[in-house]
């Protein structure tokens, strides 16, 4: 399969490369061709990875290219993870940064129209992820909008980890998680439906409200705070665990999180890229349908929506939708 990773030379790229390259993405059977893009000052360093991806002499690794230029770059993507991205520098306005971010996605999203297959896959990583996947999806009218995807599966992984170590259980044991909205603080991790070793979890909801949910929402703040840079190792693995669910299926009628182009469901105004509960079912992510929405949940999910529509009237009203 073709993948096509952009900000390769980044930090998440270093993380994300040699586990794609080692079968941990698309599986020991398939044979990955990839292709790197980065600005033109960064292309030597993804040189440089290209040469140490040569020598892990991974058995699934076909051919490595490095590119400064989306067109070739996307020419027969089969997946494209959208990594690199503007981060927000001093000063920089929220309106700044969608601006600076529309000038990547809006031409990537058209270099993928021009030559990514058809049935191509798109996961945006960069921030901010969600607008970030509406914005290039506008500009690839001939994909299907559901083929882009936005990133929150770091949120869903962190939730489940949270309430894990809250419980005293292995990871595996937790199902039925699911994060809402927006990738960002405003985003809502649910525990409502949540089951722990197949059980009906008892929330605690003072821990819940005041602890959990903070935690979760704000933890890519407390890995910068502590590490000096922002998750990379964890995003990598995140996006690894996306694109291998998409493909694959969500293993045993499990949900896991991912943000797609609303269908309406949940009171989500419709395109807009918002996270939900999700299957993937013979290579297609479906919205789990039927939720109960208690009053608390509702009242969340609406202020994270409500961000991503302002974020979409903001792209918008700069000309970025096409
Ligand atoms: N959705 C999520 O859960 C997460 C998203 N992120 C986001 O992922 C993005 C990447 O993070 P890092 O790898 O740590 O950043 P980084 O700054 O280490 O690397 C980004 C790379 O992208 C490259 N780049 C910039 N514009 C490009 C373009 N137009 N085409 C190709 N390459 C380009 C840069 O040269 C740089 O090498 C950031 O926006 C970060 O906020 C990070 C963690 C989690
Ligand atoms: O906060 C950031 O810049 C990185 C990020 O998206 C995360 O760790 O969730």
């Amino acid at each position: 399969m073709r993948v096509t990773v952009t900000g390769a030379a980044g930090q998440i790229g270093y993380a994300l490369l040699f586990r794609i390259a080692s079968g941990a993405m698309l599986g020991a059977d398939t044979r990955v061709d990839l292709r790197l893009l980065e600005l033109p000052a960064a292309a030597r360093a993804a040189e440089g990875i290209a040469m140490e991806l040569q020598d892990c002499a991974f058995p699934t690794l076909g051919t490595v290219d490095v590119f400064d230029d989306a067109v070739p770059a996307f020419d027969g993507a089969e997946i494209a993870l959208l990594v690199g991205s503007r981060p927000r520098g001093p000063g920089m306005e929220r309106r700044d940064l969608l601006e600076a971010n529309g000038g990547i996605f809006a031409p990537q999203g058209r270099a993928l129209n021009a030559g990514a297959a058809a049935d191509v896959r798109v996961l945006v990583v960069g921030n901010p992820a969600n607008t970030n996947a509406l914005i290039a999806a506008a500009h690839a009218p001939d994909i299907p909008a559901e083929r882009f995807t936005a990133m929150t599966r770091l949120d869903h992984n962190r939730a489940v980890a949270q309430l894990a170590a809250h419980e005293s259980v292995p990871v595996h044991q937790v199902s039925g998680v699911a994060i809402w909205g927006n990738h960002s603080a405003t985003q809502y991790p649910d525990l409502t439906h949540t089951r722990v070793d197949g059980r009906p979890l008892g929330l605690d909801r003072g821990w819940y409200a005041d602890e959990f949910i903070p935690t979760v929402a704000k933890r890519g703040a407390a890995i910068i705070e502590a590490r000096g840079s922002s998750s990379a190792a964890s995003a990598a693995s995140a996006a690894i665990d996306h694109v291998r669910d998409w493909v694959a299926g969500t293993p045993g009628g499990e949900w896991t999180s991912a943000a797609l182009p609303s269908d309406g469901s949940y009171g989500v105004p419709e395109g807009v890229v918002s996270s939900f509960p999700v299957r993937s079912v013979a290579g297609e992510w479906r919205i789990v349908p039927g939720l109960e929405i208690d009053a608390f949940s509702r009242e969340r999910i609406d202020a994270s929506v409500a961000e991503l529509v302002e974020e979409r009237n903001a792209v918008r009203e700069l000309g970025l939708l096409g």
